[in-house]
């Protein structure tokens, strides 16, 4: 992606603090309008602090954050209109009926979209009578996206939008987070799965213990971790734990029920095959295969390191 215009949302040097503790110290970001930008890390890093400064609905310690080029906190009102936050449960009266939410939400904006249509492509035009308190989780979830957009926002949050769906309701929930992008929203989504972060996210800045570890594309990512390429096998016999060690681009090895893996770079393999061959050692069930997210998040917060 060629970035030629100022960031929909900027965030430079933000620092928040509780009790004395900074949980987000000196997080900068830039978030490119029409982009699905992801905001991933380990648990208590920060993540949803960060997004809520955003959101205006906490007051920065230190830095800035600009949505629009304004200040979420002094220009509230004007941010919510252009910034769609997803509610929480907790936010939405257990009787109102999906109809009479997203009437409800929809009159607080000066230029709603259409609920109807909206409501159709969420998949919620035959629950429209239906109580929140009775819709199930993913109906719960696919309002809440439709709450976050009715009000024509030009960015959208969404954090842990898909925690706690079955794995079909969460591809179907990605699907429409596409199709929102796609419509020309930005996207700001906060989530510690992997996966979701990869299929997703066109940029993500992986947040650990407060800070940025790092800022790229999915690949960027995977490729600025140390063993980009995943190496397992079970050797017919034996191998030599320091020969092993001393293959080139190697980031780390293990062993588990006789199967040994390996991560590192197109070199280790080569010199692994070598290896292999030199020593009479058969690998049987070779699996060579290119890391993933996962494998890269572990790398770059240290969170596989105990
Ligand atoms: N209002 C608050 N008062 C005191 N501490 C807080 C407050 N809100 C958050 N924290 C602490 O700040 C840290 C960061 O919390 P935050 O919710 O931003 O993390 P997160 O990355 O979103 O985590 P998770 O993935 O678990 O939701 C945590 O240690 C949390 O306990």
């Amino acid at each position: 992606m060629t970035i030629t215009s100022a960031p929909l949302i900027e965030v430079a040097g933000l620092r928040k603090t509780y009790a004395g503790r900074a949980v987000v110290d000196g997080v900068s970001f830039g978030v490119q309008e029409g982009e699905i930008f992801g905001v991933l890390g380990p648990n208590g890093a920060g993540k949803t602090t960060t997004v809520e400064c955003v959101e205006g609905l906490r007051t920065p310690d230190a830095g800035t954050v600009r949505v629009a080029g304004l200040d979420p906190v002094r220009d509230h009102e004007q941010v919510t209109r252009i910034l769609g936050a997803q509610l929480q449960e907790s936010e939405i009266q257990p009787k109102l009926t999906v109809r009479e939410a997203l009437e409800l939400y929809a009159s607080f904006y000066p230029d709603p979209l259409d609920w109807r249509p909206l409501a159709e492509r969420l998949r919620l035009t035959d629950k429209l009578g239906t109580r929140f308190a009775r819709l199930s989780g993913g109906q719960k979830q696919r309002l809440f996206i439709a709450l976050a957009l009715v009000g024509n926002p030009r960015v959208v949050v969404l954090d842990e939008l898909t925690t706690g769906l079955d794995p079909r309701s969460r591809r179907d929930t990605w699907q429409l987070i596409e199709e929102v992008r796609d419509s020309g929203v930005t996207v700001l989504l906060v989530t510690h799965f992997m996966e979701e972060a990869q299929r997703l996210c066109d940029r993500i800045a992986v947040i650990d213990q407060g800070r940025v570890a790092a800022l790229d594309t999915p690949d960027g990512l995977i490729r600025q971790a140390a063993g980009a390429i995943v190496i397992s096998f079970t050797p017919s016999a034996p191998l030599d734990e320091r020969e092993l060690a001393a293959l080139p681009a190697l980031a780390s090895v293990a062993h588990k029920d006789g199967r040994v893996t390996l991560t590192g770079g197109e070199a280790t393999v080569d010199a692994l095959l070598t290896l292999l061959a030199r020593q009479h050692v058969t690998a049987h069930q070779l699996r060579v295969s290119d890391a993933t997210l996962d494998d890269a998040f572990l790398d770059l917060t240290g969170a596989g390191q105990s």
